[in-house]
């Protein structure tokens, strides 16, 4: 597989693009005019930039307004190519994209296009060079790569070829399976991207909001797959037209670009395996059953303040690791350990964002076959030395620098917790509040890493999103998705703050970065847990009785139910398909919390009607600085 991004895909000046696209693996580069026009680079020096990158240049582009013309713009038209053809051998490009002509003076008629289609051909070849022709999905007699496809057969020229660009394709819902009746030595380059979808003008949807296949909604799985069966075996070249990928980080936007397409391509193989005999076989995506553990960093001192607020959530001091300092904490099938040592990741970590989680421990099939995925896209895997007495447990590194460790059932890891720790008697116990496992981990980023960490959970993982959220903040809107998988066993849920002022943006500010922001536990009875928590000295967080009387009036509660609502500040949403019961922890430091939920029936949601009042509940309770109050 030959990978290739045009440059207008990221952020930066040219030699910072070339830089990322080279080190994220890429082999070539599409050139965009603009960014060659915008470089104090003469062509021959951008030329030799992109060379000594290591890159090959896979595409000069675009040329517009080209076919169909009346005189004198036709003329004019091929006086044009030529010092374009000029530019090309300098810069060292040999493939040129003409798109399709969008100019109301131009005259359509697929014979004509064909004729000068065959006539730039005869002047290319002279130069040495060839001609792609895409059709722009709003193009003004040629929007439909059908229709291009057929001038390209009727110029019927060996330097004139087709370029498909999955964007206008599958924008105007065009039958894929045309594809498959193209030769491949006609297809001169695929150009890919996806796209949410969005209703909107096509110009404005395909300048501002493509994105990398797999961070959409387009079924550019299936446009590749057409592309395969054709034998086609060039470039893929990823072209992207993003406003946040433009002010983005030009490293993360690459390596996200090189994910994208191994993924993609991965899927194909699966597909088409015929086709797509060459490609290199990969772990398929991993099914992972639910979270096994979560690792929190602290110091000692803090260590204890969370002990303690585990302790009022029924958590149960369980075991004391055999060489590092380490505490496990359990409850129902639920694991939380605290790390205090002085060194290794989690006291990096620990240094960088204070008292937080550092670490996810995911339930796969096999551990081994993660890690084996997880690198060929692309992901850092994570090592540190083991102690006497450890397993290596297989891990990688997060997006947001934290990381994920991966236990198994197959392999010595299925023993972790007997192996690696020793029982203590917890003389203090709580009382168990029927906390069952976890339900959700909520990440909080910022909006723009949000497709960086859905391409990274949706690639490895076995694992889909689900439609975005909006979630109201007092001070703004924080977007929602979930990461989830079938049996609704594993759920991520990503917030990504478009602002500071947001509780989650106020997160990410005092903790130095995205991470964890709050684990939600799953109970069987609401109300058992909210009784145990009392006893157990835990108070919840405070809501709002107005809060009450809305809901109360708003789903027709039995006034009971809504009293001990109200009395156990416990929130409540409902659908067509179940009920959903919230119970929120005071904040712990700048923001972190925990959530106790119920649901019953097949509510499948996260209870974002009551954001709005959980959230101003918890930034009254946000203190100048910040330590527990439980
Ligand atoms: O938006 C455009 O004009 C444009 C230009 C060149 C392309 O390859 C393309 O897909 C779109
Ligand atoms: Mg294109």
């Amino acid at each position: 597989m030959k990978t290739s991004i045009a440059t207008v895909s990221i952020s930066g000046d040219l030699s910072e693009k070339l830089a990322a696209i080279a080190a994220a693996g890429f082999d070539g580069v599409e050139i965009f005019e603009n960014d060659l026009l915008a470089s104090d680079a003469s062509p021959a020096e951008a030329g030799r930039m992109v060379r000594d990158a290591g890159l090959e240049i896979t595409l000069f582009q675009p040329f517009r307004d080209f076919e169909g013309m009346p005189e004198p713009h036709r003329s004019r038209a091929f006086d044009r190519a030529e010092r374009k053809f000029d530019l090309m051998l300098e810069l060292g490009a040999e493939l040129m994209l003409v798109c399709s002509n969008v100019s109301s003076v131009s005259l359509g008629g697929i014979d004509r296009a064909a004729d000068d289609f065959r006539e730039l051909g005869e002047h290319s070849a002279a130069r040495g060079l060839r001609v792609g022709y895409e059709a722009l999905a709003w193009g003004r007699h040629i929007n439909d790569h059908r229709d291009a496809w057929e001038i390209v057969r009727r110029a019927d020229h060996a330097n004139v070829g087709l370029i498909l660009d999955s964007f206008h394709t599958l924008a105007r819902k065009i039958d894929v399976s045309s594809i498959r009746a193209i030769p491949k030595d006609k297809l001169f380059l695929i150009q890919l991207a996806d796209a949410p979808q969005i209703d909107m003008d096509l110009i404005y949807w395909s300048r501002h909001f493509r994105n990398m296949p797999g961070e959409g909604d387009l079924p550019v799985r299936d446009f590749m797959r057409a592309v395969a069966a054709t034998g086609y075996d060039g470039y893929l070249s990823l072209e992207i037209f993003n406003d946040q990928f433009r002010g983005g980080s030009p490293k993360s936007i690459s390596v996200d670009g090189r994910r994208s397409l191994i993924y993609l391509m991965d899927q194909v193989r699966r597909d088409e395996p015929e086709a797509a005999a060459g490609l290199p076989e990969i772990p398929d995506r991993i099914a992972v059953s639910g979270v096994e553990f979560i690792e929190f960093a602290a110091s000692e001192a803090e260590a204890r303040e969370l002990a303690a607020f585990f302790r009022g959530m029924g958590f149960r001091k369980s075991g004391k690791h055999v060489s590092k300092d380490v505490t496990l904490y359990r409850q129902g099938g639920i694991n939380l350990v605290i790390n205090t040592e002085r060194e290794g990741f989690a006291h990096s970590s620990y240094v960088v964002h204070g008292t937080s989680v550092c670490a996810l421990g995911l339930k796969v099939e096999n551990a081994a076959a993660t890690v084996e995925r997880a690198r060929a896209l692309g992901a850092e895997i994570f090592s540190q030395p083991v102690g006497p007495g450890e397993l290596t447990i297989p891990a990688i590194r997060g997006v947001g620098g934290g990381v994920i460790y991966f236990i198994d059932q197959t392999s010595e890891l299925r023993r972790v917790w007997e192996t690696e720790f020793v029982p203590v008697a917890g003389d203090d116990a709580p009382q168990d509040a029927s906390l069952t496992a976890i339900d959700h981990v909520g990440q909080t980023m910022l909006h723009e890493e949000m497709l960086t960490w859905l391409l990274f959970y949706t690639a490895i993982f076995r694992t889909r999103k689900t439609p975005m959220v909006d979630i109201i903040d007092p001070a703004g809107v924080v977007r929602s998705q979930v990461i989830e998988n079938d049996e609704g066993s594993l759920r991520l849920t990503l917030n990504g703050a478009e602002n500071r002022r947001t509780f989650a943006g106020h997160f990410i500010n005092e903790s130095f970065g995205s991470s964890v922001q709050h684990v939600a536990f799953g109970t069987d009875d609401i109300f058992a847990a909210a009784a145990a928590l009392r006893a157990n000295g835990f108070e919840p967080l405070h809501i709002s009785p107005n809060y009450y009387d809305d809901v109360e009036a708003r789903f027709g509660l039995d006034p009971d139910l809504a009293d001990r609502l109200r009395a156990e500040n416990i929130l409540y949403d409902r659908d067509e398909s179940g009920e959903y019961f919230q119970l929120y922890s005071p904040n712990y430091g700048e923001g972190f919390f925990f959530e106790i939920v119920e649901r019953r029936g097949g509510y499948r949601g996260y209870g974002a009607p009551n954001a709005p009042f959980r959230i101003a509940a918890q930034k009254r309770h946000l203190r100048p600085k910040g330590m527990p109050r439980a």
